[in-house]
Order: C-alpha cells, then sequence, then structure tokens
C-alpha cells in the first residue's frame, strides 16, 4: 500500500461525529506499512472514543486495500507536523508572522487572571452593549474547555453551518453573531479533551475560518481564565487590537490581574483596562451602596501598570437569572444599575479604541 494513499485517506476522514473539527491524520502519532498491513498509533486521551476511532481507521483504512489494521492508542500528543522553526534571532520579532482576523474591524480579547469572576457575563454584556448601540458584532467563545457563551446567548440549540469552502458559518441571536466550541460539541457533557497541538488547530480555524457575514465592527473574544496555551497562540497568531481584563475586587483576584497584564504585555497585546465586575451591590430597599468585599484597590493596579479602570459592575442577582435565560441583562433590563454600568464600559472602550 502506498504511504501518501494512506496519509491522505486519513486526512479525508474527519471525526465530525465525536464533534471535533480535525481529522484522523491529526491524531497520528506513528504509522508503519508492510505489504497490506497498517499500523497506527492514534493520540488519543480518554479511553472512551477508543472504540470509535478504532473502527473508523479499520473501516477508512479497509476500503483502500489493507488487509489488517492494528490500532494503539497514546495519550501523548502528535507531533507537530511542520519542520522545526529555528530560534528567532536578536532582530526577529516572534509576532510578526500575526494576521488580521478577516472582515473583523476591532478584535477585543476578553481575559480574567481567574475562573469565575465574570469574565463570560462581561464578554456578553459588552457583546449586547455594542449591537445595541448599533454596531455589526461578533463574539467568540474561545474558552475551550469551559464555553459558557452559548448558555449566556440562548444559543445552544442554534446550529453551525458551514460554506461549500469549508468556512464555519455562525448563528445568530439577539442580534449578534456566535462561535464557540459549544455548538461543535454533540452534547452539553462532551468533555474538551483535545490538548496541545489538536487545540491549537482548532483555535486557529476559529479565528481565521469563519465566515462572519457582513463585515463586523467589533469581534469580542471571550478567553479561557488564566494565562495558558489559548492566549499565548491568540497573542502568536492573530492580531488583536486590544484586551479588557476583568476582575472582581479581592485581592486574590488582582493578583491574578497583575500576571494578566504582564501576559499580555509580553505578548504585545494592548490593555484597553480593566472591569471590575461584582464591585458593590445596591440594596433594592434603601438604595444604599454596599462594598462586600471590602475597599476596591482596582484603580491603584490599574494606575500601577499604566492602564485605567474602565467601569465597575454591581453584583445584581438579575445578571445571573437573564444569564441562565440566555437573554444579557443589558437587553433583559436595561434600566438597571448592571445595564447601566455595562453601557458605560462599551462607551469607554470605544473611547479608546478611537484614540489608538
Ligand atoms: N455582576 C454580577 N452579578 C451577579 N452575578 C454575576 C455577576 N457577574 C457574574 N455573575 C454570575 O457569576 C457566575 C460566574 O460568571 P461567569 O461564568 O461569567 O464567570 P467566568 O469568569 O467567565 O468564569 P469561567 O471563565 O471560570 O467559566 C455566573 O453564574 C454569572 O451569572
Amino acid at each position: 500500500m502506498a504511504l501518501q494513499g494512506v496519509i491522505d485517506t486519513l486526512k479525508n476522514t474527519n471525526l465530525q461525529e465525536i464533534g471535533v473539527s480535525f481529522s484522523l491524520a491529526d491524531l497520528m502519532r506513528d504509522l508503519k506499512i508492510e505489504d497490506d498491513n497498517v499500523y497506527i498509533k492514534l493520540f488519543s486521551p480518554s479511553e472512551k472514543y477508543h472504540d470509535y476511532l478504532r473502527e473508523k481507521a479499520e473501516t477508512v483504512l479497509k476500503s483502500i486495500g489493507a488487509k489488517n489494521v492494528q490500532v494503539e492508542f497514546t495519550s501523548e500528543p502528535p507531533k507537530q507536523q511542520q519542520p522545526p522553526q529555528p530560534p528567532p534571532t536578536a532582530q526577529q520579532n516572534p509576532f510578526e508572522s500575526r494576521r488580521r482576523i478577516p472582515k473583523v474591524k476591532k478584535v477585543i480579547a476578553v481575559a480574567s487572571g481567574k475562573g469565575g469572576v465574570g469574565k463570560s457575563t462581561v464578554a456578553v454584556n459588552l457583546s449586547a452593549a455594542l449591537r445595541k448601540m448599533g454596531y455589526n458584532v461578533g463574539y467568540l467563545d474561545a474558552d475551550m474547555y469551559g464555553p459558557s457563551g452559548p448558555t449566556m446567548l440562548g444559543a445552544k440549540d442554534k446550529q453551525v453551518t458551514a460554506t461549500p469552502d469549508n468556512k464555519l458559518i455562525p448563528p445568530e441571536v439577539h442580534g449578534i453573531k456566535i462561535m464557540s466550541i459549544g455548538l461543535l460539541l454533540p452534547s452539553e457533557d462532551t468533555p474538551v479533551i483535545w490538548r496541545g497541538p489538536v487545540l491549537f488547530k482548532a483555535l486557529s480555524q476559529f479565528l481565521f475560518d469563519i465566515n462572519w457575514g457582513e463585515e463586523l465592527d467589533f469581534l469580542i473574544i471571550d478567553l479561557p481564565p488564566g494565562t495558558g496555551d489559548v492566549q499565548i497562540t491568540l497573542g502568536q497568531t492573530a492580531e488583536i487590537d486590544g484586551a479588557v481584563i476583568v476582575t472582581t475586587p479581592q485581592d486574590v483576584a488582582l493578583i491574578d490581574v497583575k500576571k494578566g497584564i504582564q501576559m499580555f504585555n509580553e505578548v504585545q497585546i494592548p490593555v484597553l483596562g480593566i472591569v471590575e465586575n461584582m464591585s458593590y451591590f445596591v440594596c433594592p430597599d434603601s438604595g444604599k451602596k454596599y462594598e462586600i468585599f471590602g475597599k476596591s484597590k482596582t484603580e491603584e493596579v490599574a494606575k500601577q501598570y499604566n492602564t485605567e479602570l474602565l467601569g465597575r459592575i454591581p453584583i445584581e442577582p438579575k445578571v445571573a437569572e437573564f444569564a441562565d435565560l440566555g437573554i444579557p441583562v443589558v437587553l433583559a433590563k436595561e434600566d438597571s444599575e448592571s445595564s447601566k454600568a455595562f453601557m458605560k464600559v462599551a462607551e469607554e472602550l470605544i473611547k479608546k479604541l478611537s484614540k489608538q
């Protein structure tokens, strides 16, 4: 059997049934061919997919003439198929190969140093606020391991389609185009276990192979929490106009804000500012403000790192209630404190971007 024929077949075998956008070739770790016998080692960190992958490999390889197909699995990620790049020289800029995301005027990444501070809530409400102002907006949920965008925007049942040249077409909800790994997984419980090079491929497809339709004024990218692979990959591959960092007022969250700012500086993405979420609570009976996490130091940290506080969002049960219903509070309850605060952050952001 010809090696190239086997590789081409593996490349053409997609794994859409398990909700992933790559091919069997992307998972290949080793391949040996002797006459009509094929031995293949596949990367699969979870045993759950072994039967599926074994059957798939056997079927496609037998269809091109293999008599015996031996499939083994490894949890070690596939080696990069590109030839190793020479180390950058002093003059070379590692970010110089960055590309602009097609058909998008401004790309804003929403990040947080720490999980659970309300990053997705801010990303979704910022998208809705900009849409409400009349802009054409896309929301890209790049939280590959814990996508919550589809729930918060009420898009869980929406279908992603594709163009004949395999560009993903995002569905639209509340006038916002949305794309999320959550929309591509067969069920909410499917673990997003694909890491390393596979994740890299999925992310670059998310950045560059989406057909947003009419040109977007803003693309909001909801990043995973922390300072990991996705952030670095994003910084190295795409031109991002700025990052917004979300935090809560607690000291522990602020320590992570500092790490986040440093990371964005390293990957040369300008930090547009900080949004402080869950800043205070307004008692509905008395209208009195309570800073339940103590006096905020966010402004101090912002100054110290040469950036600014874009706004403070109060804790309001409605924010979470409407998120669970799939409607951003900015659209569901325009007169609420949180909604007004989100609109103000969106205005600040536009001011900041217009100065760039
Ligand atoms: N201002 C707010 N008032 C009330 N509830 C809020 C507020 N902001 C966020 N929440 C709620 O807090 C929870 C966490 O928010 P969210 O999922 O946006 O955090 P996150 O930082 O994106 O988390 P992770 O990235 O770790 O998944 C959600 O249930 C959300 O509805």
